[in-house]
C-alpha cells in the first residue's frame, strides 16, 4: 500500500475478530441456483483464500464482466476489503467477488479474514488524503461497527 512495512499489524494489533473459516460448496445441480455465494465485498480489512482445485471464484472486472479466479496450486488469493477501501481513500477497491458452483465437483476452500474491532476509528489515512493535489477524501470518519451501508452512504 506505499505505507511503512508493518503497518497494517499495528494499525490493528486486536487478533480477538479475525477468524478463519473451512468453506464447503456442494456440486451444482441443473434443477437449481447455481450459486455459491453471490456477488459481495469483504466488510474486513483483508480475505485470504485457500482453495482446491475446483473452481468457481469469480471477481467482477470494471466493464461488468466475472473473471474467473482460476486456481493455482500452492497460492493464496489475497481479497482487499471496505476498511482497506477506507483507509486507502479508495485507491484499493474492495473486491466484488461470488462463487459460481460447478456440476458434478464438491468445492472446499479456507478463508481467513483479518479482521477488526468494532470500536476502532476508520477513515482516510492521511497518506492517501491529506496531501496537497490528492484526491478529496471519499468516505467520513466512522466506527468500525457503525456498519457496510454508512461506508457505502459516505
Ligand atoms: O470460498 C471462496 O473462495 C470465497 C469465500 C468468500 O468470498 C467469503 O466467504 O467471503
Ligand atoms: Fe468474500
Amino acid at each position: 500500500m506505499g505505507l511503512p512495512r508493518g503497518f497494517l499489524a499495528v494499525y490493528n494489533a486486536d487478533r480477538n475478530f479475525d477468524f478463519l473459516t473451512p468453506l464447503r460448496y456442494f456440486p451444482a445441480t441443473s434443477a437449481e441456483e447455481t450459486n455459491g455465494i453471490c456477488a459481495h465485498e469483504d466488510g474486513n480489512l483483508i480475505t485470504f483464500v485457500l482453495q482446491d482445485g475446483v473452481g468457481g471464484l469469480e471477481v467482477l472486472d470494471g466493464g461488468g464482466g466475472w473473471i474467473p479466479a482460476d486456481p493455482v496450486e500452492g497460492s493464496i488469493i489475497v481479497n482487499i476489503g471496505d476498511i482497506v477501501q477506507v483507509l486507502s481513500n479508495k485507491r484499493f477497491k474492495s473486491a466484488t467477488h461470488r462463487v459460481v458452483r460447478k456440476p458434478a465437483a464438491h468445492r472446499h476452500s479456507l478463508a481467513f479474514f483479518f479482521n477488526l474491532h468494532g470500536d476502532k476509528w476508520i477513515e482516510p489515512l492521511p497518506e492517501f488524503a491529506g496531501n496537497v493535489g490528492e484526491a478529496p477524501r471519499q468516505w467520513r470518519s466512522l466506527k468500525r461497527n457503525q456498519g457496510r451501508a454508512r461506508l457505502k452512504e459516505a
